[in-house]
């Protein structure tokens, strides 16, 4: 008899409909473009620059619109069976290692990545089975001391969380969600005595950062610090390796006498003279040293602000390993990037879209990108094993080869495995385990996974998996998109190109989901165009559309009602708010004509050599006054980043014109006429105007530290005035 599956798979309901109307939209598009083609001013005709540029600009824009379809066209969502799963292979189930990423201990406190540690930790799997690791990138005692209060403090918490089901199951997280009330009269008393406990070990941990260091006294009493002797500094020590809790030893063991899962912390080798690799680095090393450890067939990678909210989902994501039919298939499940620190009406914008509605349309065509945090991975894929019909990996617990091992052997066997010498002149970083040399070494390392052959899959449980730190002011935002946009252009451009490498090894549904992503820097050529060049010529009395009764305004106004109503639907009904919309179209509008144009101009000059490409942290503490400011939804400039000029100087540039335009049609022509004539962009440049409001008053009105630093002012009310004049006075 055939087994039940482990997992389901649904398509989601209302595609025709929406064939329909993307075909429709299309149509449109392709009446803008004959359109644009037919009509070009003939040379020495006023407009015909403006013209060509809009031409140049509605072909990118229709080009990308067509894209993004792939990841509307067949949506797929995905539903597991947990009580199959433990009937059938409770005891069978593999080992899993949970890998756990920090770099700086001041922007990342932590106190936030133990709580992340935690909440890992109380997963509800067998512990015997499960393996924790922390990788410091920092090199921070201050971290270590948190994670040895950690493990102290889950002999409490694991048991606690397992008797009363908690979720969340990050303390700090789980005492923010949950009020006294709720708290049921025989769990009072260990509630009570838990949250004393953690209160305890937050003041400890909180007195050592603010005093910078550990003392020597603590150093003294507790294991392990002794490797932090011959630190010179984070880019300049050796491996620091402490197996903090033993799970292959018995007497590891909670408060009810439970076994405690593994932990283990990690700070591998660093030198000046060899480049680490940054997040790649860290997770290679992590890979070959719990290798020697634990060795679980299963790898889970969470960044350290990414805690785990669901407490199920490892059996989540292995209902698809597991099943009988398909498991062989898939080499990674990857679960949603959410955010807990996002405002009601997500004022930096977020992943909604992504991970609501595009994650589940790329699934059909093999699978979700990898996207850093949240995934768990075969061990034997990642480290490169190429995917073959026949041959069906198990993922059936096998006994540890180490298990008889000494306690202390893995520790200085394995510290060999994180030195920096270690993979000179091995696969490691090309062929095996994550990519070198790109910023963002999720989406190379999937796709290289999706073109030997795997499938991946994407979880989004109604319980969000995990939750996160999104960037809490508008440069942080804007620094985490240029790395992210860029990584994926040098994609692109790289030998792993999803245009040319992946053909043929995925599907094209898959690639063009990919290509996506890779020509998100790309637009911002396009952007600029269509909010430059109608405004200035707004200024001057051309129009650049068709006027209001010909029979060509139809296609335009169709294209743009259509599909700004469609995005606010979409938006909507991922659960997103109306004004929530709104200032995604104005972070839209800012990542596109910052961050991308940005990280196009390096990735050019990265591939003539003249820029080296980093991985710019992002921070996940603010000050006080700039959370209260962001708790408010006030837009935070803050910093006098080369980033804002761009914006500014689009958003005054676009004002000047409006301005001068308004001059213009009282002083000389009646409104009405040029309203028929330059319709679209009066509205064009009022809905830019509008979209900008918050970034005037952040130019002239707000007095606080978060408004837009002088010197970025002067820049670009500079820049915009000459370009308004200049173009007023030329010809
Ligand atoms: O040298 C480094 C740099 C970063 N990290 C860690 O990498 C993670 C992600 O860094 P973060 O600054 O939070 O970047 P995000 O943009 O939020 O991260 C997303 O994008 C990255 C690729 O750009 C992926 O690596 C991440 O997993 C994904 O969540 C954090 O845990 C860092 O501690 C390291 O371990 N070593
Ligand atoms: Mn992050």
């Amino acid at each position: 008899m055939e087994k039940e599956p482990l997992f389901e798979t649904k398509r989601a309901k209302g595609r025709v409909l929406y064939r329909v109307f993307a075909a429709s939209i299309f149509a449109g598009i392709c009446l803008v473009w004959f359109y644009r083609a037919s009509h070009i001013p003939k040379a020495g005709e006023d407009g015909r620059f403006g013209w060509i540029g809009l031409l140049g600009a509605e072909i990118w824009f229709g080009f990308y619109w067509l894209l993004t379809q792939a990841s509307r066209w067949n949506p797929v969502y995905r539903h597991t069976f947990k009580d199959r799963l433990s009937q059938r292979y409770e005891n069978e189930l593999p080992g899993v290692d949970v890998f756990v990423c920090t770099a700086d201990a001041t922007i990342e406190p932590p106190l936030m990545v133990i709580n992340t540690v935690l909440s890992v930790m109380a997963y509800d799997y067998p512990p015997e089975k499960l393996s924790v690791y922390l990788s410091d990138d920092g090199g921070s005692e201050i971290t270590y001391y948190a994670l040895l209060e950690a493990a102290e403090f889950a002999k409490q918490w694991i048991p606690y969380c397992k008797r009363y089901k908690v979720e969340p199951r990050s303390p700090a997280a789980y005492f923010v969600s949950i009020s006294a009330d709720a708290i049921v009269d025989h769990q009072a008393k260990d509630f009570w005595a838990i949250k004393k406990l953690y209160k305890h070990i937050e003041k400890e941990i909180e007195n050592i950062v603010k005093l910078g260091c550990v003392s020597e006294e603590v150093r003294s009493r507790r294991k392990g610090f002794s490797q932090w002797d011959s630190y010179s500094s984070r880019r300049d020590h050796d491996t620091i390796l402490q197996i903090v809790i033993d799970g292959r030893n018995q007497n590891a063991t909670d408060v009810e006498g439970c076994r405690l899962p593994t932990l283990v912390y990690l700070a591998r080798e660093k030198r000046p003279q060899y480049h680490h690799n940054f997040k790649a680095g860290a997770m290679n090393a992590l890979i070959r040293v719990s290798s020697n450890i634990s060795n679980g067939k299963l790898l889970l990678n969470v960044d350290c602000d990414m805690y785990s909210n669901n407490s199920m989902a490892i059996r989540d994501a292995l209902c698809f390993f597991m099943d009988e039919e398909k498991g062989h298939e898939i080499a990674y499940v990857q679960f949603p990037q959410n955010f807990e620190n996002l405002t009601k009406n997500e004022l930096y914008a977020s992943l909604r879209v992504i991970n609501e509605v595009e994650a589940h349309g790329v699934d059909s065509y093999g699978g979700p990108l990898y996207i850093g945090s949240g995934c768990f991975h075969r061990r034997d894929t990642l480290c490169g094993r190429k995917f073959s019909k026949g041959c069906k990996s198990d993922m059936k617990w096998e006994n540890r080869k180490g298990e008889e091992l000494g306690i202390h052997e893995p520790e200085e066997s394995s510290k060999s495995l994180a030195s920096c010498t270690f993979e000179e002149n091995t696969q490691w970083g090309k062929e095996m385990g994550l990519k070198y040399g790109c910023p963002v070494e999720d989406i190379i390392t999937g796709l290289s996974i999706h073109c030997r052959g795997w499938k991946s899959v994407n979880c989004n449980p109604t319980r969000k998996a995990f939750l996160g730190l999104a960037p809490t002011t508008l440069p942080d935002m804007l620094v985490q998109y240029k790395r992210w946009s860029e990584g994926n252009l040098q994609i692109l451009l790289s030998k792993y190109s999803p245009a040319w490498y992946a053909y043929g090894k995925t599907s094209l549904g898959h690639q063009l989901g990919y290509l996506r992503y890779s020509f998100w820097a790309a637009n911002c050529w396009a952007t600029l165009v269509y909010s430059i060049l109608p405004s200035l010529y707004l200024l001057r009395g051309t129009s650049l559309f068709p006027q209001i009764s010909s029979p060509w305004f139809i296609p335009f106004a169709y294209v743009i009602i259509g599909k700004y109503t469609w995005s606010f639907a979409e938006f909507l009904w991922c659960g997103g708010t109306t004004l929530g919309w709104w200032n995604e179209q104005r972070i839209w509008l800012y990542q596109r004509t910052s961050s991308y144009l940005f990280a196009f101009i390096d990735t050019i000059l990265h591939s003539f050599g003249y820029s080296d490409s980093a991985f710019v942290i992002t921070a996940k503490v603010a000050d006080e006054d700039v959370s209260q400011r962001y708790k408010k939804e006030i837009l935070e400039f803050g910093d006098s980043s080369p980033m804002l000029t761009p914006l500014a100087t689009l958003a005054l540039l676009n004002l000047y014109c409006f301005a001068g335009f308004v001059k213009e049609a009282i002083n000389r022509k009646g409104i009405a006429q040029v309203y028929d004539t330059l319709t679209l962009q009066i509205m064009l440049c009022g809905a830019l105007i509008l979209i900008n409001l918050p970034l005037f008053q952040a130019l002239y009105l707000r007095k606080d530290k978060g408004k837009i630093p002088a010197t970025v002012t002067f820049k670009s009310m500079a820049c915009a005035v000459i370009a308004c004049t200049c173009f007023q006075f030329s010809y």
